[in-house]
């Protein structure tokens, strides 16, 4: 029973269920926004801030030292990805975020901001996971699976980092390489992502005490996106023959968020 409870939020047949009961819960899914929260634009101009920085940190430090004039410490490994993340992600975007345990009891971890201030409209997570079409296979993977994101045309975002939906993950990535380039990035199934956005699918639901601070944005990655900043997106298509352009998810603020508070989210905000 406990395991249904855990992942009942965003069952599909499970919401469905309850909008015939929850006539509260209807509006709000019905209510949907013809208009994004944040422009395509800006939110596509975040993320290519934040992956030009966590490239030029990668080639090379000397970008980030001449914005800054300050020493860049030197980290071998996992830490150089997690903790050069975070650097490129402050003096990018102004703010950082992390998984840390949830200030919900029982709620498992949760995601916050750890550093700096979140201005209202900003991108502040990315929801990472394979892209499903409505149409494609997904039964498997979704059993006992609360990753499970359901966009308004039916698009997945299996955003799992155990089990079956690591591997398809892993899979489709190492898949889709263009010559020489990496067209997706898997260390969000790590505990060290090398994109610090990349926790989104940890972000909690809200409640009465505890109002959403984002929602959920559908982005799709237009087709003049630098090739080489491709290895730092956190989603990959399921089937190699999917022609339309890469969904992406994003988490956008709904107002200022400071330093120590905890992200949530509306879970039944279908997002457009
Ligand atoms: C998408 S996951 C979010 C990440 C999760 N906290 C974790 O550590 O795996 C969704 C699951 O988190 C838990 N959860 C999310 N919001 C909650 C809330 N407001 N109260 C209690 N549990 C919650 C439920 O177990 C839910 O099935």
């Amino acid at each position: 029973m406990w395991l249904w409870k855990s992942y009942r939020h965003r069952f599909v047949p499970w919401v469905v269920f309850n909008l015939s009961k929850n006539e509260k819960t209807l509006r709000q899914v019905t209510e949907r926004s013809k208009d994004k929260l944040v422009p395509d634009e800006e939110v596509s101009r975040s993320l290519l801030k934040l992956f030009r920085a966590l490239h030029g940190k990668r080639g090379s430090h000397g970008e980030l030292r001449a914005a800054h004039e300050q020493p860049v410490p030197q980290f071998s490994g996992e830490e150089e990805g997690q903790d050069g993340g975070r650097d490129a992600m402050f003096q990018s975007l102004g703010f950082c975020i992390d998984r840390k345990p949830s200030t919900l009891p029982s709620a498992g971890a949760g995601v916050f901001v750890t550093r700096g201030l979140v201005s209202k409209g900003a991108t502040v997570a990315m929801y990472p996971g394979t892209i499903y079409q409505p149409y494609e296979p997904i039964l498997l993977q979704s059993i006992r699976n609360s990753f499970v994101f359901r966009c308004i045309d039916g698009v997945l975002v299996d955003g799992n980092d155990k089990g079956i939906s690591k591997m398809v993950f892993r899979s489709c990535s190492g898949r889709d390489r263009i010559g020489p380039f990496v067209t997706s990035d898997t260390t969000w199934l790590t505990d060290s992502p090398r994109n610090p956005l990349a926790v989104g699918q940890y972000v909690n639901n809200c409640s009465n005490e505890r109002p959403a601070n984002v929602c959920y944005q559908e982005h799709d990655i237009p087709d003049s996106f630098p090739i080489e900043l491709r290895q730092y997106l956190p989603n990959v298509n399921y089937s190699q023959e999917t022609r339309r352009p890469l969904r992406c998810v994003v988490l956008v603020s709904l107002r200022e968020v400071a330093a120590g508070e905890e992200l949530f989210s509306n879970y039944y905000t279908i997002v457009h």
